[in-house]
Parts: C-alpha cells; structure tokens; sequence
C-alpha cells in the first residue's frame, strides 16, 4: 500500500496532556500536509521536484498490517526510496533505515520507572513496525526515553533518568530487539558514567546487529539557548567524531545543536561517514524555520545521507520555571514539532513527518550515490581541508588578529 503524506487532516484537534487532561491544538499536523491541501496534483509534483528534488515521488509501497498497527497505534508511518544509478563495477548498497519520533507517554509527575516503561511500550511497537518492513538501522530521538526535563533545573527527580551506556534499562531493552531482528540501533538516552565520577552525558549508544554495543558517542555541543539549560547537567562530550563501522554501512551521530556547527557535520564527512543520524529535541518558536535547512545543507556539503529527528508534543512539568526573558514562569516547555526527515547526498530530501504525532519514518538508501555524489560535485575534492587547518590554526591563538584590509 502506498502511503500519501498529503491526505491526513490538516490541523490536530485535542490531545491528552501530560498531567493527564484534555487539551485543545490547533497545531498545523504538518507543513507537507498543508503544501499537499494547497496545491494541484500536478503542482504538488512540481513543488517536490523543484523544493524537495524529488523528480518522481520515489514512494515505498508499506506492508498493511504496517499501516493497521500504525492506525491502531497512533503513529504516522512512512517510507521511501533513494535510488542511485547502476555502477559497472559495484553492485547497489542498499540499507533500509529508520528514524522514530515519539512523545512521552505518561505525564511528568508519576514514577520515573512508570514513565520509561510507558515510552518502551511504545517504541517497541513502532520498532517491531519497522523490523516488519526489513529496516536494518533504527535510530531514536535525543534522550528518547523520558521528558526532556533540562528546562526546569531541578536535579531531582530528573537525574535518576540516566542509565548505564552498557547495560542501562533502555540499552539493555534495545539489545533484545537488535539480536531478535538484526538489527542496528542508536539509543540517545541520558548516560550515567560510574566508571568517573558518576557524571552524566548526553550520549548515543550504538548497538550492532548482534546486540553488540560497539561505541557511543557524546553530544559536542551543548546549548545554551531558551530553555535549553543542558548545561546545568553536563559537559561537552570528549568523544571526537566517531564513525562506526557496521554491517549496512558507516553511520555516525550528530546530536541535537551540533547540527547548528557545519565543522562538527564535516568531521563525520572527514571519519568517512556514509549515515549521519541527527537525533534532536527542539521546539518551534526556537529553530522551526531552521530544521529544514541545517540537516540538508549538511547532507549536500559532505556527500552523505541524513536523518534529523526530533521529538514530538507538548511536554509539562511538576514545578514552574522561567526563561530569564522577563516573561512569567511557566510549567510547559513549547510544541516540540517532530517534522523528521531524510536528505540524499544530491539534496533530495522526503516530506517531513507530522508535526504532531509520534512517527516511523522508512528510507532505503543506496549507500553508492554518496560516492556518485562525489564524483559529479566535486566537494570533497575541492574542500581544501588544508587551508583551513592552517587558518583556524592560527585563527585560536591568543594574539590572533582577524585578516582584514582596512582603508589607508
Ligand atoms: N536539544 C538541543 O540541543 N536543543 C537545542 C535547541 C536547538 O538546537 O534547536
């Protein structure tokens, strides 16, 4: 069956809120649904062909029970195709991946273990969704498996979210699956590091195929914007840029506002990333006009697939707080909008998922365009990393002065 982005309902009507109420949304489900209400068939093709470089639709065909379990169970599902040209010599690389949004389940008030175990039931069904339709990476969303609590400051009760990246509830939930489909899986979750000074991270944990966790990898850049006070429970991440070897190809994560650095995109380019997974929390009011362009312009700059996910629904919490903008304090932290998405090497990207509901989002991939991409652009060869280097070199000395030629 295939699935049409454009016919669900334009605006969402009411949703159950996290301390357990009725509420009324006017939220627009998706930007793709409104363009799809706006325009003609043969509009909409032009719109996808000129805006999103999708000369066909190049849309999957989704099992039915699929779409029965994603009716059933309240989430969006989705898929697409990303084809490459026919090589001589190689044969296609094709990978199926899979990117999850999802809202917490419970409100924000009940037992920590309550509201994990509320997310695990559903990422399972969605996962199961996606090992049905043969994906072979999954990732999940930043700090997929509770609220996203850093606005309040409050260290208690939200610091005991964070787990173990070997053997934490959530890696240990995820190995089962990966082992039981063969699948790969990158877990964003909070991680708790015995091993030095009980300190906490904000870490993807990659678990292979056999169930097998073979890296993480810490957020490099933490913000320091809006509500955004993730500094106030960890560092900087002192993983570099890692790419990880897997059997369907060389993935790599980009966590959250590191994809607001083009340098930290380009390292994963430099490691030889194929995949580069952007699992996010962000809010509209904040950087929705930005989340289409940042991903996509990265995937064109390095000559790799990206996949930006981000969480999705209105998150509310115990104790008020307040923004440092003069503004009252307030126990809601906005809309995060979801809008997951997939970009090509060549800058084709699919339609986003909805703003407003937790979503499976499916692209096959065939890892040889990123080469085929190289070839025919010419950035990788042309992106004078030497020059750089030397500048920036320069450019963190402390009696660095900026290149610029002033009138005499
Ligand atoms: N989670 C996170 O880093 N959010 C910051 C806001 C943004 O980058 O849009």
């Amino acid at each position: 069956m295939l699935y049409d982005p454009g016919k669900g309902p334009r605006l969402s009507c009411t949703y159950i809120n996290n301390l357990g109420t009725m509420a009324a949304s006017n939220e627009i489900v998706s930007i793709d649904s409104l363009v799809s209400h706006s325009l003609s068939d043969s509009d909409l093709d032009e719109f996808n062909r000129i805006y999103y470089g999708r000369k066909d639709k190049h849309s999957l065909a989704i099992k039915t029970e699929n779409i029965e379990s994603a009716d059933h169970n309240n989430f969006e599902i989705a898929a697409y195709d990303f084809p490459a040209q026919k090589e001589e010599t190689r044969s296609p690389r094709i990978v199926r991946v899979g990117i999850i949004q999802n809202s917490i389940a419970t409100p924000t008030n009940k037992p920590i273990r309550e509201q994990k175990q509320g997310i695990f039931n559903k990422i399972l069904k969605i996962i199961n969704a996606a090992a049905c339709e043969g994906v072979n990476i999954v990732c999940l969303q930043e700090a997929w498996s509770m609220p996203f609590v850093f606005c309040t400051r409050e260290k208690t009760p939200w610091c005991e979210f964070a787990e173990s990246a070997t053997d934490g509830e959530s890696v240990q939930f995820l190995k089962e699956l990966a082992v039981k489909h063969g699948m790969v899986i990158i877990s964003p979750i909070l991680e708790r590091d015995e091993a030095h000074g009980d300190t906490i991270w904000n870490t993807a944990v990659v678990i292979n195929d056999c169930g097998k966790v073979i890296g993480k990898h810490r957020k490099n850049h933490i913000p320091r914007v809006g509500d955004f006070n993730e500094s106030t429970y960890y560092f900087e991440g002192n993983t570099g840029h890692p790419v990880f070897q897997t059997k369907f190809g060389k993935i790599a994560i980009n966590i959250c506002y590191g994809r607001h650095h083009p340098l930290n995109w380009l390292m994963f380019g430099v490691n030889g990333a194929e995949i580069v997974f952007n699992p996010s929390a962000t809010v509209s009011g904040l950087s929705e006009h930005l989340w289409g362009v940042e991903a996509r312009n990265a995937a064109i700059a390095n000559s790799y697939y990206t996949c930006a996910i981000n969480r999705v629904g209105t998150e509310q919490y115990p104790n008020e707080f307040t923004s440092g903008d003069g503004k009252p304090a307030h126990k809601e932290f906005g809309h995060f909008y979801g809008s997951s998405y997939v970009t090509a090497p060549d800058g084709s990207r699919t339609p986003g998922l909805s703003r407003v509901k937790d979503g499976l989002l499916i692209a096959q991939l065939d890892l040889n365009l990123c080469r085929q991409i190289k070839d025919k652009w010419g950035f990788t060869m042309t992106q004078r990393l030497d020059l750089y280097a030397n500048s920036l070199h320069k450019a963190v000395q402390p009696d660095y002065e900026q290149q610029i030629i002033r009138p005499n």
